[in-house]
């Protein structure tokens, strides 16, 4: 994926595309806001929700081919993909719709997935520590370690 290296911004904007059927469309909202909510904690960026097309982070729920040169697969595997920092679809974040969508254990958490991945559309790569958000395997538990995230100190441009 495009790995940009910073936003040139601390203000950024983000639009939701397509939602899932899987979660009424405000709880995909607090999720995902929430989801940023972690990232803006640890920073000093903040995000602002549009609902124009010139989003810096456009956030969707798709499947299988879907425009871009990362088609996801079904149930399992890939869970989601997100373009480093940068214009058009930089920063840009998709989320397999063929997984179930959930905001507890079950299923795949939506906010552990989506603070992971924002974690990507702001440049960040994965950790090699299994408590990190930015581990690169998900599980279900690592919602307790929403917190614990690391490596912001290079987030951001000062
Ligand atoms: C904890 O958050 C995630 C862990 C693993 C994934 S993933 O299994 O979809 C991963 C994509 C990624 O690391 O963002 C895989 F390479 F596709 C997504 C979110
Ligand atoms: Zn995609
Ligand atoms: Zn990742």
């Amino acid at each position: 994926h495009l790995q940009g290296t910073r936003w040139n911004k601390n203000i950024l904007t983000y639009r939701i595309g397509r939602y899932t059927r899987d979660l009424h469309r405000n709880t995909v909202d607090s999720l995902v806001k929430s989801a940023f909510s972690v990232w803006a904690s640890a920073s000093s960026l903040t995000f602002v929700r549009s609902h124009t097309r010139t989003a810096d982070i456009m956030v969707e729920f798709v499947t299988y081919e879907h425009g871009d040169l990362y088609p996801f697969d079904g149930p399992r595997g890939t869970l989601a993909h997100a373009f480093g920092p940068g214009p058009g679809v930089g920063g840009d974040t998709h989320f397999d719709d063929a997984e179930y969508w959930t905001a507890g254990e079950t299923g795949m958490n939506l906010l552990v997935v989506a603070a992971h991945e924002f974690g990507h559309a702001l440049g960040l790569k994965h950790s090699r520590n299994p408590d990190s958000l930015m581990y690169p395997t998900y599980r279900a538990s690592r919602s307790a370690n929403l917190l614990s995230i690391e490596d912001v100190g290079s987030l951001l441009p000062q």
